[in-house]
């Protein structure tokens, strides 16, 4: 069957269970497969209506044998059962387009280049944590029917397809609508039909012939981005460099630091904004870090700036040693060196 015949037959697939599709829609590849109108759509035009019954999350009758202890892992393991079932599985058109195996090949590589790149940054931190998590999940979970790369790249499938839909609602896989891709400037928005509780995604301008539908994911920075999609902005005005800090073992000071951090709530990382500005906590943080005597704990002390200074010029120096080709690691580490340059101007 060729590619376009799988398109072809998902389409069937979401009409012939109740779905509907606006004639100008359909899913084509440009730079990065998504979303396109074929033909000009007016505003406020349904896109696509899918069906309450191919909404796939922990009230689907399809997770009812499903038991794990989290909404993700029951979409983990509803996805690689239904793939193992291959097209004897009812969500056969749909699966077969998430290219499950092309997935895993891609995510080794992406992780290998961020470990490499990020090893101590948050993202770094953070995707570690995910992976040592990953491993004690697939042991736990003891899955004969895949292996852990398979299982990583069914992780990614749903944290980067899930739609956050509202409150009362679970973690949510919409066919279809998991096409769309992230802009700023979106151009459609989808919601929960009160009545019908069906998906429906909708224009929200005239859309022009070829012009690609998109939704917005969010104001992320690009480390969630990357860390959520696999992908990056290159210019990105929500973007920020977060820091992971911790006290030194032989500060003078350790304990009424720790105290007082504790008493203040203030998580260790410090975040810059995009302008290279510490916010609130942070710069309650660094006062509280940089001090070398009681009385200049918590206030804005003459080893301040020094802290900073020397805390920013090491983490410009980690990401000017890291250099990478592939585009949307380049676009964060551009970015991060950009907000750690401005934050060393604003100190001077
Ligand atoms: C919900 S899916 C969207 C459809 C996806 N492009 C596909 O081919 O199935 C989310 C994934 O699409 C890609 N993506 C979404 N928005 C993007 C963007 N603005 N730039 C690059 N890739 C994007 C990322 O790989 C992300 O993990």
């Amino acid at each position: 069957m060729s590619v376009n015949s799988d398109y072809l037959s998902f389409h069937n697939w979401i009409k012939t269970n109740g779905g509907q599709i606006h004639e100008n829609v359909k899913i084509d590849v440009k730079e990065e497969r998504g979303l396109f109108a074929t033909d000009t759509i007016e505003s406020y035009a349904a896109l696509v209506t899918v069906p309450r019954s191919l909404i796939v999350n922990n009230q689907h009758s399809d997770l009812s044998t499903v038991h794990t202890d989290t909404e993700r892992q029951g979409l983990m393991m509803f996805l690689i059962r239904e793939y193992t079932k291959g097209d004897a599985s009812f969500w056969f058109p749909w699966i077969k387009l998430l290219n499950v195996d092309k997935e895993a090949d891609e995510l080794l590589k992406i992780k290998m280049h961020l470990f490499d790149c990020v090893e101590h940054s948050t993202l770094g931190q953070a995707l570690t944590a995910r992976y040592q998590q990953l491993q004690e999940e697939y042991e736990q979970l003891n899955f004969t029917e895949t292996n852990f790369e398979l299982f990583c790249a069914v992780d990614h499938l749903v944290w980067s397809r899930v739609l956050d839909l509202p409150e009362s609602e679970p973690l949510s896989l919409v066919p279809f609508i998991d096409f769309a891709n992230h802009s700023l400037n979106a151009n459609a928005r989808w919601f929960l039909d009160d009545e019908t509780r069906n998906l429906i995604l909708r224009s929200e301008q005239i859309l022009k012939s070829g012009e690609e539908i998109t939704i917005n994911y969010g104001l992320k920075s690009n480390e969630e981005l990357l860390y959520l999609y696999g992908f990056t902005l290159s210019d990105n005005p929500n973007d920020r460099v977060t820091l992971p800090v911790s006290l030194l073992p032989d500060d003078v000071l350790l304990a009424d630091k720790l105290r007082l951090i504790q008493e203040l709530n203030l998580p260790p990382r410090l975040t810059l904004n995009c302008n290279g500005h510490l916010n609130e906590q942070s710069n309650r943080l660094v006062k509280i870090l940089s001090a070398q005597t009681h009385t200049s704990i918590d206030i804005e002390n003459e080893y301040y700036k020094p802290y900073l200074l020397n805390l920013f010029s090491e983490y410009l120096n980690e990401l000017n040693a890291c250099s990478d080709d592939e585009k949307f690691i380049k676009y964060y580490l551009d970015s991060q060196k950009c907000i750690v340059q401005k934050a060393i101007d604003n100190l001077k």
